[in-house]
């Protein structure tokens, strides 16, 4: 051993164990703490006999013990003193605290010792490792693939885009991998319990934590969690009301039980470090109304019994197991107050290179992969749609379904919606029924109403459940249920429903949920076609629900910072999502294009009475909605602040394909603005908005900032900028290739006034493109495109274009890398421009250097007079120039200095003594 304490090689290892002992004594007695599986390891392998082990057990203190423990082991000699080190290592979950110190002591056990046996005996850790093998066997397979066809999690997961938001929904930035997440970057409450991770359905929440987990298990997730406990929120609506469990019940029963732990010591070490427990809770928004109607007490005490879902409040507000770590999943749109929440996470589904990967993932064949990527390049709607892992995962399912089954199978082509796909997948599952034994010989023709029509009667039955547990706001369907809907046995596994796991606790395997919740949504508006019982408008009865007003979600915080007000009252039927989905699936198939199918599933005459009811409902409510939007005057003209809404009015009308009802409602806006900022639009909406916007005649401003609308999305809306006076694109990951749509289409029509693109992935080729539509656009006024990758070359282009521009007024280049050679540029633009009136070149990396130069070029310029130069590098050096800038005579009215890396006091008092000057 070193002077350090440190093993210098194998051999001296050997003679050195006792020394070792003796040098770490201190440390030893402090951080060894399971003693049992030391004691029983030591007098198994007969290095100890029972009476030390008495003995060691009488001393009264943890601390006493250890020292007894190294007395004895120390005096048994240097064998005995390399078992005991072994078993610390070996048992590496129960002496989690000591690994970094064999580590740092590049502690390697020798031949001889590793041949004994170490019994963990460890009830913590053994707890561990059950959890860790039975997580493992939890989450190594989407489940997703049905009952028979489980494909490995590490075969398909693939990265998703996880934008890290802030308490205003802004964006900061993103998460590079899983590991963050647990992490502290990005936490905007350290005093908030909750990581939120929201996304739209089928983005990929579910399979995220599952990815989460299954690295746990694996130890392959950099944490220093000991215990991780998996809930899907849904299981805590099937307890009833009166229900009442312990928390040690919620973690025991209903997630691992221990096998060995007679002293109870595990609850107990829970309960004293809950910082070593994660918690993962999936699907927020599918128990969301159950919460809003509990009456939640104000505190709930480990030992206590209580409802589960008031169990379930009280940890994610940090009541019970106070800064345990916990992931909570929702659907966008899911409200929680922010006190509660630590760190937000957004999910934005695949970018195009995941989606490249994904296929690659996806495909073996590079047959396939080809043709895949072929076939989505030419269709920018169906990428958009395919950056939702869900869709992207039917739509791939399906294709290599059909491919296999017939000659000439393509991607269904650009007209395709959402509805489409769901109908694919429909068919695929149903071929099942049509063709039992695999054909070797592909058949040339697929028949979809053929497959359709022989597989009515369980696609009925299905969606009659589907149907009747939406109605009971449930998402779990059990034996009795399905068997009432008409399905057998040999129906289950067709694919639409997979077995639930977690609530087989008493070994009945009777619980079903829908593949997904999405699916079961689908299948819901296919029974309400279906249905020939019912009166016609019944089709109708989810628009009314969801027609009508709803209140914010929230967790009912009130409880959380002990308020004793009650919760909001229960609605008998509160609107949702997945209602609004069945809305949508059900105008797309009572629209024109799916009547052939129909025509085949139902009476014609009964399909055309809910095609009219149902157009003539989308023409009314269209109109009222439009008309009752408040407008505001802004500078662009009259505005209205469109909401979700319109959004999914948007979203169905599309899925009808009805032009007369895009005509009415492109007709109905009568602002000259819309606003659809922060409305959660995600590039396949797009086409939504295209399909509506092509019907109106007048200019319109559009304002889409802060959304998920990305190139796929761009490439869609290329026929609508014609009419586009306003383009506000900002936050919405945009790259270069969607600048290139923009000033293709913007330099054609030139009608465009305002163009905002801050916060997206520009770089200097995009700034080259942008500055070709300052150029060229004479109307264009207004230029947003801070916080991009825009460098001093890029700087030069927007400079020499503003330079030229006669209209330009406000130019917002903030938080680019433009430096001094770019701060140049913009000198010798400013000097003497006739229109610029407000700049901001803040956070560029300018020094005083290309500040004098700024400073020198604004004497002569008599129109800007607003002037953002803030977080640069400026040093005192610069201050005289302003000084004397300021005193100049110009037309400036705003500077904005501050924040400069080298500045001090000296420039302060400079410029204050300026402060008197009458203009600034
Ligand atoms: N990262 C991913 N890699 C590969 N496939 C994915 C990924 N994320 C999702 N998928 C596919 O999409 C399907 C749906 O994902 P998931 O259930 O996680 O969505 P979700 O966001 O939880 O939806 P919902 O809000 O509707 O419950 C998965 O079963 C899987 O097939």
């Amino acid at each position: 051993i070193s002077k350090s304490g440190h093993f210098n090689s194998m051999e001296e290892a050997k003679v050195s164990c006792l020394s070792l002992l003796t040098y770490h004594r201190e440390l030893l007695v402090s951080r060894l703490r399971s003693i049992q599986c030391i004691l029983d390891n030591l007098l198994a392998c007969g290095f100890l006999c029972e009476e030390d082990v008495e003995i060691v057990q009488r001393t009264v203190t943890k601390t006493d013990q250890v020292r007894k423990i190294l007395e004895l082991v120390q005096c048994k000699g240097e064998e005995a003193c390399e078992y005991f080190l072994f078993i610390i290592y070996n048992v590496h979950d129960a002496y989690i605290h000591l690994q970094p110190w064999l580590k740092e002591i590049n502690y390697q056990p020798s031949k001889d010792v590793t041949v004994m046996k170490v019994v963990n005996t460890d009830p913590i850790s053994r707890y561990c490792e059950k959890l860790r093998h039975e997580m493992n066997r939890d989450t190594s397979f989407i489940m997703s693939y049905g009952q028979k066809e489980e494909t490995r999690l590490e075969d398909l997961y693939t990265d998703t885009v996880m934008e890290v938001l802030n308490n205003c929904n802004e964006s900061l930035g993103f998460l590079e991998s899983l590991d963050q997440l647990l992490g502290d970057n990005s936490v905007f409450n350290s005093q908030g319990e909750i990581i939120y991770v929201m996304g739209d359905a089928g983005v990929g929440k579910s399979i995220l934590l599952q990815k989460l987990q299954n690295l746990w298990s694996k130890k392959e997730l950099h944490t220093d969690t000991i215990f991780f406990f998996k809930f899907r929120c849904r299981m805590f609506s099937i307890f009833k009301d009166t229900d009442q469990i312990s928390l040690r019940d919620l973690l025991f029963k209903h997630n691992c039980y221990p096998d060995h732990d007679p002293d109870n010591e595990i609850f107990d070490y829970i309960l004293r470090f809950p910082e070593k427990v994660v918690f993962t809770f999936d699907g927020y928004d599918e128990i969301q109304e159950h919460v809003d109607l509990m009456n939640v007490p104000e505190v709930v005490s480990p030992e206590d019994k209580a409802n589960p879902l008031q169990l379930l409040i009280s940890l994610l507000c940090g009541k019970l197991l106070k800064g345990s770590k916990k992931v909570l999943t929702a659907r966008t749109g899911i409200e929680i107050q922010s006190t509660v929440i630590r760190k937000k996470v957004m999910l934005r589904g695949f970018s195009p290179a995941h989606l490249k990967i994904y296929i690659d993932l996806h495909f073996k064949e590079q047959e396939h992969r080809d043709l895949v990527s072929v076939q989505l390049n030419a269709s920018p709607y169906l990428c958009g749609l395919c950056s939702t892992p869900l869709f992207c995962w039917i739509v791939f399912k399906s294709f290599r379904h059909l491919h296999t089954m017939h000659d000439n199978f393509h991607l269904p082509d650009t007209c395709i919606t959402l509805t489409n796909i769901f109908l694919l997948l429909s068919e695929v599952f149903l071929s099942r029924l049509a063709s039992p034994a695999p054909s070797l010989l592909k058949k040339s023709t697929r028949c979809t109403s053929e497959t359709f029509t022989a597989g009515l009667r369980p696609l009925a039955a299905f969606a009659k459940l589907a149907l009747q547990s939406m109605e009971r706001g449930s998402f779990i369907c059990n034996q009795e249920e399905i068997s009432a809907c008409g399905l057998t046995e040999e129906d289950l596994p067709l694919g639409f429903l997979r077995p639930v796991h977690e609530i087989d606790g008493n070994g009945s395997p009777a619980t079903f949920e829908f593949l997904h919740i999405t699916l079961q949504s689908f299948l819901a508006a296919f029974a309400l076609v279906l249905d020939e019982q019912a009166a016609a408008s019944s089709i109708l009865k989810f628009f009314m629900e969801c027609s009508r007003k709803r209140q914010p979600f929230c967790l009912p915080v009130d409880f959380c910072i002990g308020s004793s007000s009650k919760p909001s009252e229960k609605k008998p039927f509160a609107p949702n999502e997945h209602l609004q989905f069945t809305n949508l699936f059900l105008c797309g198939l009572l629209s024109k294009t799916n009547t052939g199918l129909m025509g085949h599933l139902l009476s014609p005459i009964l399909l055309r009475k809910k095609q009219a009811l149902l157009k003539s409902y989308l023409s009314t409510s269209v109109k009222s909605h439009l008309h009752g939007l408040p407008h505001h005057s802004a500078s662009d003209g009259k505005a209205v602040h469109v909401l979700g809404n319109f959004l999914w009015m948007l979203r169905c009308i599309f899925e009808t394909g009805s032009k007369d009802i895009a005509q009415m409602t492109a007709k109905g806006i009568t602002a000259e603005f819309i606003k659809l900022g922060y409305c959660n639009v995600y590039s396949g909406d797009c086409t939504a908005l295209n399909f509506v916007l092509q019907h109106r005649k007048k200019l319109l401003g559009v304002d889409m900032d802060n959304n998920n609308i990305s190139d796929y999305g761009v490439m869609q809306l290329k026929p609508s900028f014609c009419k586009m006076t306003v383009v506000r694109l900002c936050v919405n990951h945009l790259s270069d290739s969607s600048i290139e749509i923009l000033a293709e289409e913007l330099r054609k029509h030139k009608v465009v006034k305002t163009l905002g693109l801050y916060n997206n992935h520009i770089t200097d080729a995009g700034a080259k493109l942008v500055a070709q539509i300052i150029e060229e656009c004479p109307k264009l006024r207004i230029v947003k495109i801070g916080n991009n990758k825009i460098t001093s070359v890029g700087g030069r282009y927007l400079a020499n274009a503003i330079q030229k521009s006669t209209s330009i007024f406000d130019v917002g280049m903030w938080g680019n890398s433009i430096g001094d050679k770019g701060a140049e540029e913009f000198a010798q633009a400013l000097r003497n421009h006739p229109s610029l009136t407000n700049l901001s070149l803040s956070a560029n990396g300018i020094t005083s250097n290309g500040g004098k130069c700024l400073a020198e070029a604004l004497k002569e310029n008599k129109v800007l007079r607003i002037f953002w130069l803030v977080q640069n590098e400026l040093t005192d050096v610069a201050a005289p120039h302003f000084a004397e800038l300021i005193q100049a005579n110009t037309g400036l009215s705003h500077l904005w200095y501050g924040k400069h890396t080298c500045m001090t006091t000296l420039t302060l008092n400079l410029l204050t003594r300026c402060l008197h000057w009458p203009d600034l």
